[in-house]
């Protein structure tokens, strides 16, 4: 028996509906918080708070650290929307529920999309703290958000993946950086289903095929986002060393807490993004940065 179809687009089509009808207007920038992350929404000017529970056919986040609202205000002159939690395959959801908040951003305009995360850091010189902004990824999750009929309305039914995070936002992401004084550095994530962690040789097996951090997220949201035909930019904060790096366990309150610590840090270099983003030629590269080659 064939399983049931949803119309995706239509579900979608509402959920905007009802967040347009929510505020004064829509941005077109959006924002995705990670674990321990919550507290980076503080910083928004003007929010108008929309509970996932309001919006019509919004999952509820059940994982601690993320808060289940979505957010329209500004950060100083750059207007977003936040989305202040997200959804994960391990909470047992079906992919295109964990990445229905990117179809109903499709559905409200939203052209550039920010992803952030807590992740555990492979790299033998990723510390704690440090942050990752992702070149590329792995996906290991086993599944694929576009898996089944193709919906023309939502996208193709093969989305090119050669650059999943936009190769000029990741140049804008190292120069804000650069002129914080923060160290941005570019990296492959690589989405395991979860929730238990990895063990010390499963993360070998990641360095080995050339993974830098590791996290439960990320990757099924960057997907659709570009078969909808949005940019993505994504930062991945490293929360812990992943395990058998130091040998130490890993816990999800060693994460939230990490991530608590770095939201100040985060939060800088998005609101200098944020800004770039907002201002007409804001992409527009320094001559530095032109030069910059394909590391980023
Ligand atoms: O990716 P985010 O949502 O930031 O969270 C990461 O941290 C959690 C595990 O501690 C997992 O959900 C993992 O994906
Ligand atoms: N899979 C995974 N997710 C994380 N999220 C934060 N840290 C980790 C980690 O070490 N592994």
């Amino acid at each position: 028996m064939s399983e049931p179809v949803i119309d995706l687009a239509a579900r979608a089509a509402e959920s905007a509906l009802f967040i347009k009808r929510s505020v004064p207007a829509v941005p077109p920038l959006a924002l995705v918080l990670g674990s321990g992350l919550n507290e980076l929404a503080e910083g928004v000017q003007d929010a108008t708070v929309i509970p996932y529970r309001d919006i019509p056919h919004f999952p509820v986040p059940t994982v601690a650290g993320h808060a289940g609202n979505l957010l329209v205000g500004r950060i100083d002159s750059a207007g977003l929307i936040v989305l202040q939690g997200r959804f994960h395959y391990y909470e047992g959801h079906p992919l295109e529920v964990v990445t229905f908040p990117m179809r109903v951003l499709q559905f409200l305009g939203v052209r550039t999309v920010i992803l952030t995360a807590a992740t555990g850091g492979i790299r033998a010189d990723l510390r704690p703290g440090n942050l990752v902004c992702l070149s590329d990824h792995l996906n290991l999750i086993g599944d694929n958000p576009l898996r089944g009929s193709n919906d023309t309305r939502l996208g193709t039914r093969f989305p090119d993946m050669t650059e999943v995070y936009s190769k000029k936002l990741r140049a804008v992401a190292r120069e804000e950086g650069k002129r914080l004084g923060i160290n941005v550095i570019p990296g492959v994530y690589a989405c395991l289903p979860g929730p238990s962690y990895e063990t010390p040789a499963e993360i070998r097996m990641l360095q080995a095929l050339g993974a830098d951090v590791v996290g439960m997220s990320t990757v099924p949201e960057a997907i659709v986002a570009r078969h909808g035909g949005m940019d993505v930019l994504a930062f991945a904060l490293v929360t812990n060393s992943a395990a058998g790096v130091l040998g130490t366990p890993i816990s999800h309150k060693e994460v939230l807490d990490a991530g608590k610590k770095a939201t100040p840090l985060l939060g800088k270099v998005l609101r200098r993004v944020a800004l770039r983003l907002s201002d007409p030629g804001g992409t527009g590269l320094t001559a530095e940065m032109q030069t910059f080659g394909g590391d980023v």
